[in-house]
This record gives structure tokens, sequence and C-alpha cells, in this order.
């Protein structure tokens, strides 16, 4: 009998802890957002068309069909081979992990066919089309995944999640998202996967909120997964087993949610920003501005965590007064907020800190992580209806924007035709508090 299961994960928004972020002392928060990835894996137990071993297709015909086939035939530590010369190192990076923590038995693995599907909001939706059912809409593309821009949301993080969830529930049938084991399982293989897939580069706050939701976010030592044996040690397996079954890996996501009447407003720019260049510019002012660097960093710090606290405040006020919290959001919602309401000043207060000081470091570093056109629409979205806040979410650039806006506070119909938001589109989202789902596998056929 062909048997299928389903599991969705979201993208994310790094609201504060950029950079700081990659060294476990410090943390972050990071919004899980409502564009979702989703892989559907098919197996028919009779199904093996390949001799030599078994098959793994991985689908994306959102992108002009896109397919890759892997064989895998269990030599070499069960590394796969692509046979049609189509690479995507995020799938390759996923099988190759979850194979080796599960070690079948290649004569007796059939094959087996992985339908992804990503969310509107991941990707421009310049010249798509829409095709929906009862239940789901997804945009699909003429161009081939590597050349639709992306919006920055964290579409790899979001494929090697839920594929790791999918593979896993074939190889584990009694693999379970929803509890904290399988949660855990999920999280340690993807973040593997990414990070090797990735080149060593992220702090894995993106694949936490795929597998948790919105989350405070401290990461794990990165010698974890860098100590591990190379793909083709024949210690790799035992390695990997035991650094997903036994070591304590030490991060920290923890479960945070928006205040309620608060929500996350995204605002796609451009697509001009590389993350790991970013990163590397810093990483060379910091090193050669030490001990100012640290200084600053610690400062940074400091304005996080009062970010943190105020939201915190916020949530606070919003269980045990909501009388005042209600005046409060309409307040923001008239603009003459701030003096009589602490917990908003202190979330302002943070995020101007948080920002003048990475406009220190992208005068000193060249990495242009709050540029001027950036600082100049931000500044300009602060003075809209609704607005708490806003930064350049993750890493910076010429990306994107991320606001905190009231719910009722309609972003798209205030800035419409104020030419200094041409450059803007808003995206339709909001923050989701979980992270994989198993969704139904016959809510994604019949799309038309
Ligand atoms: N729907 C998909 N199907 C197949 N592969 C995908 C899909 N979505 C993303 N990918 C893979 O992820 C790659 C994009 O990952 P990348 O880390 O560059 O961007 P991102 O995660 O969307 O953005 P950011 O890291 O800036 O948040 C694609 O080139 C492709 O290999
Ligand atoms: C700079 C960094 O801290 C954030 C990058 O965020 P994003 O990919 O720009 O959303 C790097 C990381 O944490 O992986």
């Amino acid at each position: 009998m062909v048997e299928s299961r389903a599991f969705s994960a979201p993208g994310k928004a790094l609201l504060v802890g950029g950079y700081l972020v990659l060294e476990p002392k410090y943390v972050s928060y990071v919004v899980a957002l409502s564009s979702r990835m989703h892989a559907i894996v098919t197996v028919d137990p009779t199904c093996n068309s390949n001799n030599d071993g078994f098959e793994v297709t991985v689908q994306s015909s959102q992108f002009n069909d896109e397919k890759w086939v892997y064989l895998i035939d269990g030599s070499n530590n069960y590394a796969s081979q692509e046979l049609y010369g189509s690479q995507n190192k995020f799938i390759e990076k996923v099988l190759f992990n979850v194979l080796n923590l599960c070690s079948p038995d290649i004569s007796k693995t059939p094959d087996l066919a992985v339908e992804i599907f990503s969310d509107a909001a991941y990707h421009s939706q310049v010249g798509s089309i829409v095709k929906q059912n009862k239940f789901k809409e997804f945009c699909f593309h003429k161009k081939g995944i590597a050349d639709v821009p992306k919006t920055g949301l964290g579409s790899s993080a979001g494929l090697v999640t839920v594929l790791t969830a999918s593979l896993l529930s074939f190889f584990q049938p009694s693999f379970n998202a929803q509890s904290t084991q399988g949660l855990n399982l999920v999280h340690k293989i993807a973040q593997v996967a990414h990070c090797q897939a990735q080149g060593k580069v992220g702090s894995g706050f993106d694949v936490a909120a795929a597998t948790f939701g919105s989350a405070l976010y401290q990461r794990f030592e990165p010698a974890l997964i860098n100590d591990l044996p190379a793909a083709d040690d024949p210690n790799y397996q035992l390695a990997l087993k035991n650094l997903v079954n036994k070591v304590e890996w030490g991060y920290r996501a923890e479960p945070v949610s928006l205040p309620k009447g608060l929500r996350i407003v995204m605002g796609d720019v451009n697509s001009g920003s590389e993350t790991t260049k970013l990163v590397a510019k810093v990483n060379t002012w910091y090193k050669e501005n030490l001990p100012r660097s640290l200084d600053i960093y610690k400062t940074i710090d400091t304005y996080n965590r009062a970010f943190i606290e105020g939201i915190s405040d916020l949530e606070l006020l919003s269980q045990k007064n909501l009388e005042e919290y209600t005046t409060l959001l309409k307040a923001l919602n008239s603009r003459n907020a701030p003096d009589s309401f602490p917990a908003i000043n202190k979330v302002r207060d943070a995020v101007e800190g948080i920002r003048r000081n990475f406009r220190i470091i992208t005068e000193e570093s060249g990495a242009d992580i709050e540029p001027y056109v950036q600082t100049k629409l931000l500044d300009n979205s602060l003075k809209l209806d609704g607005v708490l806040t806003g930064m350049v979410p993750g890493a910076g650039g010429y990306d994107a924007i991320a606001l905190v806006t009231t719910e009722s506070s309609e972003l798209p119909i205030q800035t419409k035709n104020n030419p200094n938001f041409a450059s803007v589109t808003w995206l339709n989202l909001h923050q989701e508090s979980m992270g994989i789902l198993e969704e139904n596998p016959s809510h994604y056929i019949d799309l038309v």
C-alpha cells in the first residue's frame, strides 16, 4: 500500500542578536513566520526501480518541475549519487545524515519520493502563477530554484528541517514531530546537515526557528559539528550517532511569542546582501579592534536583553492589566504613545541602541549592516501609525526591514503611493509560535 506523511516548518526573522548569536554566550530573539516549507514523503513498499540500491527522488514542481534523483547503494557511508547531474547540497546532506543515523538495510529499502512545496513569501512572486486547492495555495515559477530571487526567510533551513522530518518518519515509523524527543532529533540532524551544506558559517538560529518556532535562541558550540570526522571516514556513522543520541548540545531554544495585539511586519526591499560576506567583514573588524569591539558587542548585548525584557514586560501587562494594555495599543495606533508607557520606551530605546552600535560597526568594518537607505526607511517607518519599533533583521544589509506593529496598523494602506516606501513590498505574514507540524498529505494534491 502506498503511504504518505507530510510535514511543514516555518520561516524566520532574527529581530535581535545578529552577529552576536554566532557565539554561544549571546542570546537572540527569533520570530518564526507563517510562511512555511512543506515536504510530503511517499513510499510504495513494493517499488524499487534500481537493482544497485534504492532511489530517493526529491521534487520541487513549483520551480520549473525541478527534480533531484539520488541513488544510494550503501557504499561509502551511504553516499548518494545524483543521477541527472543536478546539485542540491542541502538535500544531499540531509539524506546523508538521516541515512547514517538510521543505517537502513539497503536491500530492503524501497524507493522514496519527496515533494517539496514552499509558501509564497520565501521568494519573489513576480511572473509566478498561483495553484491551489481547498487547503493550500502555492506560487509556481517558470524558473528553477536558484534563479528565483529569495526574500531571506530561511528557505534552506526550512527545506532541511522538513526533509529531515519526512525522511525520519519513514525510517523511524514511530517518529512523532510533536514530541520533545522527535523535535530534538530533527533539530540535531537538520543542524548538522544545514551546517555542512552551508560551509559551517551560521549560528543555526534559522534551523532552530524552523524546528521549535519563535524562540530565545543561544547556539551550541560550533565544535560539536565541526569536529565530526570527514564524510568518507569509516568512523562517521558512529560519531554522528553519538553526537545525536548521547551528547548534550547545550543550546537554548526557549519558546517566546509577541504579546497579543502586536504583530511582525516584514518589508522586502531587495535581494542584494550576502550574509557570508557581511559576517566575514564583521569578524575581521572584530579581531582588529579588540578590546573596543568586545565592548561594543557587550553594549549591544545589554540592549538585546533590554529588548527581550521590554517585550516580556508588554506580555505581562497584557495579562495583568488588559485595560491599560488596550490603552497602550490605542496610543500606539495614534502615534502619541511614548513617555507614559515605560515598556514601550524600553523596547524603543533598546532597538535604538542596537541600531546605533551597528551603524558604528557598519562605518568601521565596511559591512553594510545598516546602510543609510535602510536607516532612512526605518526612520520613516517609525513615523507610521501603529509601529512600535523596527530593525534590519538578521545580518542586515539591503534585503529587508522588520517592524513590530499593532495588529490594526495596515501598513500597505498607510504607505500606498508614498515615495518613501516605493522600494518596499510588504510580505503577507504573521508570527507563528509552532515549529514543525505534521500535516495531512491529502491537502497537497490536485492543485489547480
Ligand atoms: N523549495 C525548494 N526546493 C528545493 N531546494 C530549495 C527550496 N528552497 C530552498 N532550496 C535550497 O536552498 C537554497 C537557498 O538557500 P539560502 O540559504 O541561500 O537562502 P535562504 O535560506 O532562503 O535565505 P537566508 O539564508 O538569507 O535566510 C536554494 O538554492 C536551494 O538549494
Ligand atoms: C549574521 C547572523 O547572525 C544572522 C544572519 O541572519 P540572516 O541570514 O541574514 O537572516 C549569522 C547567523 O546567526 O547565522
